[in-house]
């Protein structure tokens, strides 16, 4: 909070002699509440000096307005027209903020980098704990870029995070006034972080990711609870049922003695593409594809603290993905499959080109067995976490046989990694 255009001035001076490696500049004028926070002669200097030297600036939809000389901002064309406007003063890239915008179901962002205008779409949540949402925001974007992270990724971890301590934060009941802080510590508050008894994602349990298969079940006289438990005691350490051609009750019957097989062994259970199910017997994520429910959807509907995995083919998908709230990539064929018909053959250039394309955990798919798993691990891609697989595990006599196999193969690659 810089109050005075004094301060603004000394600030400047500073910055000049002391480069940074990146600023960011939340012009704190107007507080959520309404409040006035700085002199209005602060304006120029936030204009003329400051905005110059920053990297991004990030006003909410009352400060862009006061920096604008008072325009009004209603809708996104004006935020966008604002962003454009506020751009002209000198920063790489802004972002107006529209958390304060009334009548919106969702908190929605305009992020402009002086070519491009991206909306950045949040769950707008209902509560009186927002005080500090905005310097947090900040904070956050500026913590990203000290990572490393590129600036719209930086935006975007920092938007996720400040909506998941909302989440958190939300029924907190501390002071009087019109609003309520909100707690950055969540996570440590409730080490589960998911709702329930779960733990939030670990990326590393993505090594050896056994996926379910009716028909395999069938073939082989397994029933959907016997094969878990195999895979489990096998040394899966993450399960997705994917049950095609099963009818719902049932489906939601073995997903619940799923859950329970999974609990106990401390192994995530998801769900293909069924929201429902995985509502229904609260488990811990969903996988879905580009022809399903899309991952913000999916987000919408289970929260931030569950698992989304989202099958990606092309760098432009992990993008989206990214920008949905997806929690890990699924990325395959890497090799033929019959599993899934039509399904187009990756190689190892297709999966790379994800991987690198993507600061999310990926997990590849796709004809992956025990002769080839180990050669895919030692492409070395440093967020390929592990391998997806079906039949190499579901389409055999003993599950637990081939995936304590197939783990002890994955193993003595990392180890000499
Ligand atoms: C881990 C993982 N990766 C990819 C997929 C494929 O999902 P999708 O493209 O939606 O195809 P279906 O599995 O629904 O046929 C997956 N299931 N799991
Ligand atoms: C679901 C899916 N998505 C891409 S390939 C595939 C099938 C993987 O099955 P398998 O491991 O038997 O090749
Ligand atoms: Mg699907």
């Amino acid at each position: 909070m810089l109050p005075s255009a004094g301060i603004i001035k000394i600030l400047c001076e500073s910055l000049q002699k002391f480069p940074v490696k990146a600023l960011v500049v939340d012009p704190v004028m107007v507080s959520t509440s309404g409040d006035s926070l700085s002199d209005p002669s602060t304006l120029t200097y936030y204009r003329d000096e400051l905005f110059a030297m920053a990297d991004i600036v990030t006003p909410n939809v009352k400060e862009a307005s006061k920096l604008l000389g008072g325009v009004s901002l209603h809708t996104i064309a004006d935020m966008r027209d604002a962003a454009e406007s506020i751009y002209k003063f000198g920063p790489r890239y802004v972002l107006v903020k529209g958390g304060d915008m009334p009548d919106s179901s969702e908190a929605i962002d305009v992020f402009y980098d002086g070519k491009e205008f991206v909306e950045l779409r949040g769950h707008r949540i209902k509560t009186r704990n927002t005080h500090g949402t905005g310097c947090t925001l900040a904070s956050s974007i500026a913590a990203e870029l000290a990572k490393g992270s590129s600036m719209l990724n930086a935006v975007q971890v920092a938007k996720n995070f400040v909506e998941s301590a909302l989440h958190h934060s939300k029924d907190l009941v501390i002071g009087n006034g019109p609003q309520g802080p909100f707690d950055h510590l969540f996570r440590l508050r409730c080490p589960p972080y998911n709702i329930g008894s779960q733990q939030r994602f670990n990326p590393d349990s993505l090594f050896l990711y056994a996926v379910t298969d009716s028909r395999m079940n069938k073939r082989w006289g397994h029933s959907i609870e016997d094969a878990v438990k195999a895979a489990i005691e096998g040394g899966a350490t993450i399960v997705q049922l994917r049950e095609k051609d099963i009818e719902s009750r049932a489906f939601l019957e073995a997903a619940k003695a799923c859950m329970d097989i999974c609990k106990s062994s401390g192994v995530p259970l998801l769900i293909n593409d069924r929201v429902d199910i995985a509502l229904a017997c609260n488990a811990d994520g969903v996988h879905v594809g580009q022809s399903d429910i899309s991952a913000r959807e999916v987000r919408k509907l289970l929260g931030p603290g569950k698992i989304i995995g989202v099958s990606c083919k092309t760098p432009a998908q992990a993008e989206q993905a990214w920008r949905d709230g997806a929690d890990y990539l699924g990325c395959g064929g890497v090799f033929p499959t019959t599993t899934k018909a039509n399904n187009p053959t990756l190689g190892f250039e297709g999966l790379k080109a994800v991987c690198l394309a993507s600061k999310l955990p990926v997990v590849a798919i796709g004809g992956i067995n025990a002769t080839n798993a180990g050669s895919v691990m030692e492409l070395g891609l440093p967020n390929l976490k592990g391998v997806a697989v079906v039949s190499a595990l579901f389409d055999r006599e003993c599950v637990s046989t081939e995936t304590r196999n197939l783990r002890s193969i994955l193993t003595s690659v990392r180890c000499l990694a």
